[in-house]
């Protein structure tokens, strides 16, 4: 199996008014698990599709090991793609959806059963589909698209209804694959649903990449932020933002009355209070979790999203 990239470079469509996707470049490299991660409506399946030649970029290229899917001569071995996890006959059997599939590549007829070993499925081979549950669904859609053993994968939200089984289940299998030199893109809308399962993520918001990189280093990234509770709040607040703490220093008010500050240190936040003499009820460093930060990169707020940027490997 030859290891084969990912490469988009400005990749771009437009559907009438609408930008879905605008602009994106981005590496998806063999031997990890990447995670292609924005929310709803944010462009990653018109993203997925143009990679897979489904939709047709206004502007820009997506190639898989430098040429375009409709440049492969043989596309079902070289990528293997589960944008709908649920289309299937319901009254076909798993044997029989896997094999009708197998004889469409023109793959070996032994794949069918290697197949319906390795996903856990060969006990339920002869049952119709749609008495399949959504994880049963999921493994034989992972089935389909590695029964011609390609070395790309490209997974649209494949943790969509998983339970916290079939969700470990996944990130067992995925990384698995990567280990053998694939090249495993997943998409999601929740980051905490994937990040164990990642090593490295594209991250979009309407239609523009806001970062991208090894996960582990885009949280390392991101500025710290200290919760303080006050009850001379307000002063503390003009004291922070009087611009000689430095100019990356932002106050946020929560709705409680506590102040979320970045852009300083907890040490130096206490400093500053104590120095003018203001009572602090409380101050820690705020629950940095990566959900957290997977909103401040996506949510809506102006010149945010640029401080993550990295490079797409
Ligand atoms: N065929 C189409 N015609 C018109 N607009 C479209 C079409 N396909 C997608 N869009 C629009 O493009 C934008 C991006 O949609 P897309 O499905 O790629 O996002 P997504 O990140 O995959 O979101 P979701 O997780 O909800 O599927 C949305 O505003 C969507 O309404």
């Amino acid at each position: 199996m030859k290891a084969y990239g990912i490469e988009v470079t400005g990749l771009t469509k437009r559907f009438g008014e609408v930008t879905a996707v605008d602009s994106v470049s981005f590496a998806v490299e063999p031997g990890v698990v990447t995670g292609f991660l924005g929310p709803n409506g944010a462009g990653k399946t018109t993203t997925m599709r143009m990679i897979l030649g489904l939709v047709t970029p206004t502007e820009g290229t997506a190639t898989i090991g430098g040429r375009r899917y409709t440049e492969l001569d043989r596309p079902t071995r070289t990528v293997g793609a589960v944008l709908d996890a649920g289309a299937f006959h319901p009254n076909h059997s798993a044997r029989d959806h896997l094999r009708i599939y197998c004889a469409m590549g023109g793959h070996p007829d032994s794949r069918v059963d290697e197949l319906l070993d390795r996903l856990g499925l060969a006990e339920h081979a002869h049952r119709r589909t749609r008495t399949f549950s959504t994880g049963m669904k999921q493994r034989l859609s992972l089935a389909t698209a590695l029964l011609g053993d390609p070395s790309v994968l490209l997974l649209d939200e494949p943790s969509n209804g998983l339970d916290p089984e079939g969700i470990a289940w996944l990130r067992t299998f995925l990384r698995e694959l990567a280990a053998e030199g694939r090249t495993v893109l997943v998409s999601s809308h929740v980051l905490s649903e994937v990040q164990q399962i990642v090593d490295d993520v594209v991250v979009i918001r309407r239609g523009r990449m806001v970062a991208a990189g090894p996960l582990a280093e885009i949280a390392r990234r991101r500025p710290p932020t200290v919760l303080v509770h006050s009850p001379d709040a307000e002063q503390l607040r003009a004291l922070i933002l009087d611009g000689t703490r430095g100019p990356d220093a932002e106050v946020a008010t929560a709705e409680d009355g506590s102040l979320r500050v970045s852009g300083l240190t907890a040490a130096e936040t206490a400093d500053l209070a104590a120095a003018a003499g203001l009572r602090v009820h409380g101050l820690g460093a705020e629950d940095s979790s990566l959900e957290q930060l997977f909103l401040d990169l996506t949510q809506d707020r102006a010149g945010q999203a640029g401080q993550y940027e990295g490079d797409a490997r």
